[in-house]
């Protein structure tokens, strides 16, 4: 069995307005293996987000896929049907929305939807699955019993945020597609969110696919990175080589923007800690 949970292969995404044909996403490759997390960083609308929504089969139907193998252990999740593709969401495929108000109706209860969503996958009696659940909204650092009670507009955005983490991690999904999961959180809360999310890998193996443009969180958080420019990835590689070795020059470009960072080699391993904790 290849170490592969995700290969994407030569993935093109095209858009069609007014007749006219727009490239989104030409040739992205990349795979994530079993455990691990990797990163997918760079700018504003380099095609991170639709990659993860190509995966989650939740492209704008304007859009077009060409060519491309998008593999999920040995299926190619793109010649599935609809049917069989929403059967490995949630279970198989966890992903954690950049747009979480969307995680949620908001006229039914946090608590109650997190049970509907915990009983659909698990066969389970629903006393085990607020057990689950309680359990995980603590983790997330909230008040279990007021978050479990409370609709969504009872809220506020980083503690809706944190719910719906929590709703994910509770199915214990073998590959967990994190989309800008702490833009909405304070730093604190955003470290521990972060914190849990590596111990769920931890403990269940999963892999995660951790979509950010905050390099320093993903230089901290994650084994390989992914650089994307206008919908092309331009460079790959460890953490420590993306930063202190990169090759293209829009990750220079990337990494002298975002961070101003003396070179690794110039570092003590006290700065290099304090560094990646920017
Ligand atoms: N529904 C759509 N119709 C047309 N173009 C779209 C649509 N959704 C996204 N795009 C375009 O696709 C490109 C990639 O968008 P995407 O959302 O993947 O960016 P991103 O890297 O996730 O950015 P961000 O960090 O801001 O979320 C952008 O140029 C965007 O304008």
């Amino acid at each position: 069995m290849s170490d592969h949970l995700l290969s994407i292969e030569d993935l093109n995404v095209t858009v069609k307005n007014n007749r006219q044909v727009t490239t989104l996403l030409d040739n992205v490759s990349l795979h994530v293996n079993r455990g691990e997390i990797v990163g997918l960083i760079g700018e504003s609308g380099s095609g991170k987000s639709l990659t993860a929504k190509t995966i989650m089969n939740l492209l704008p139907s304007n859009m077009e896929v060409q060519q491309s193998k998008v593999m999920y252990n040995e299926t190619n999740l793109l010649n599935l049907t609809t049917k069989d593709h929403r059967k490995l969401l949630g279970k198989e495929i966890g992903m954690i929305f950049q747009d979480y108000r969307g995680s949620f109706t908001p006229f039914i209860r946090i608590g109650k939807q997190m049970i509907e969503t915990i009983s659909t996958h698990y066969s389970i009696k629903n006393k085990e699955a607020k057990f689950i659940a309680m359990e995980v909204l603590e983790e997330m650092g909230l008040d279990s019993e007021r978050a479990y009670r409370s609709y969504p507009f009872q809220l506020s955005g980083g503690q809706v945020q944190r719910c719906a983490i929590a709703m994910a991690l509770a199915l214990k999904p073998s590959l967990l597609i994190c989309d800008e999961v702490t833009t909405a959180l304070d730093v604190m809360s955003g470290e521990k969110v972060l914190d849990y999310i590596d111990l769920v890998r931890k403990e269940t193996g999963c892999a995660v696919l951790m979509i950010t443009h905050d390099l320093a969180q993903a230089y901290k958080r994650t084994d390989r990175m992914y650089v994307m420019h206008k919908g092309v990835v331009v460079e790959e590689g460890l953490p420590e080589q993306i930063r202190c070795h990169h090759k293209h020059p829009y990750t220079k470009k990337l990494c002298s923007c975002l961070l101003s960072l003396p070179n690794e080699t110039e570092l003590t391993g006290h700065e290099r800690e304090r560094v990646v904790t920017l």
